[in-house]
């Protein structure tokens, strides 16, 4: 039976180590302030934006949430990245996807000033993170998030064999890049890997991360005994429930260690995002945070 990675308890040691740094900021006289932009009404989104109003209250970073309807039109979001980009009580903005099929993400993406893309999807930061540089930049906070449990739980990286499923630039293919840095030889699978070679693949790995949107993707006999399996799907199910990719019950039995949905890494995205946002702030602002500070 696999040890159950609580990611609640891990985000709330991470947004205690946050605190502190809001309050070294708030010594100085800055708060941290995160923008974030929602179009229309994605469930997950929704969730999302729901609990980071909650957990930027706790920390003491400033939230404000935009929320447009689905007819809004890129001009419009366009005019109001370039307003916040401007504004210096804004430290971090966040665009929430997906958006409307007629808004074009990636002209979003790149429109976000580098030092305020919270989310690390502009090409500037993703280029970075791809080149596997060192200095501080923005990273995407869930497949930071994932990196930090992953250390918290002691699981070493260096000389395995991990699998990423999906590739989206919001968590698969930066996963893959956190991985790969860290010293895991990686695989990035997606909808076009042939079936026989992701069973393969995923039956080697000793790490596996999975996003895909999609309940039951991973079953029990999908996976090498002892595998480390982080769960990051969110599906809302039709009874109200919230379940990941993973078939739990089955997973569990075999893997050494595992992530719950909920509860596992929906929360240390929460506190990640505020992680960075107060890093960002900090660096806006010329302080120095200490050195590991962020290291639970
Ligand atoms: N817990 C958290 O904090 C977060 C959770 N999420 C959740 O994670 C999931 C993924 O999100 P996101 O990356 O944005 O989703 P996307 O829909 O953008 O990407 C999904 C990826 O999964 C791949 N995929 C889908 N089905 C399969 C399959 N059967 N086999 C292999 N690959 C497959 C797709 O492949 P292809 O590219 O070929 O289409 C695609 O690359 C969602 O459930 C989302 O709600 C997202 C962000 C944060
Ligand atoms: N630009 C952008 N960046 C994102 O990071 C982003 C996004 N868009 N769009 C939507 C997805 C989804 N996402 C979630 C984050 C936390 C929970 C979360 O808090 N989950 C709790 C839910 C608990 C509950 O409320 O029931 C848990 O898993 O325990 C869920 C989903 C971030 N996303």
């Amino acid at each position: 039976m696999a040890e159950i990675i609580d990611g609640r308890t891990i985000a709330k040691e991470l947004r205690t180590a946050v605190s502190q740094q809001t309050e070294r900021l708030a010594q100085v006289g800055v708060k941290a302030g995160l923008a974030v932009i929602l179009v229309g009404d994605d469930p997950a989104s929704q969730i999302y934006v729901r609990n980071k109003e909650r957990a930027a209250k706790k920390v003491g970073v400033v939230a404000e949430t935009l929320h447009y309807p689905t007819t809004v039109t890129q001009a419009e979001l366009l005019t109001k990245i370039d307003y916040l980009n401007q504004n210096p009580t804004v430290d971090a903005i966040l665009v929430q996807s997906p958006l409307p099929a007629h808004i074009n993400e990636e002209t979003i993406q790149a429109a976000i000033s580098p030092a305020k893309d919270v989310d690390g999807f502009h090409p500037e930061n993703i280029g970075r993170l791809f080149a596997g540089r060192n200095e501080f930049y923005p990273v995407a906070n869930t497949p930071r998030g994932v990196m930090t449990m992953l250390a918290h739980e002691g699981v070493s990286l260096d000389g395995k064999n991990a699998v990423v499923i999906g590739r989206s630039i919001l968590v698969g293919r930066p996963m893959f890049a956190l991985l790969a840095k860290a010293g895991a030889t990686v695989s990035l699978l997606h909808r076009g890997t042939p079936s026989a070679l992701k069973r393969q693949l995923v039956q080697a790995a000793d790490i596996v991360v999975v996003a895909a949107g999609h309940p039951n993707l991973l079953k029990g006999e999908d996976i090498k005994p002892g595998a480390v399996v982080i769960d990051v799907g969110i599906n809302r199910m039709d009874d109200g429930s919230l379940v990941g990719d993973v078939d739990f019950q089955a997973v569990s039995q075999l893997a050494s260690k595992i992530t719950p949905v909920p509860g596992g890494v929906g929360p240390m995205t929460i506190a990640t995002l505020l992680e960075t946002t107060v890093e960002l702030a900090a660096r806006h602002h010329g302080i120095e945070l200490e050195q590991g500070w962020q290291n639970i």
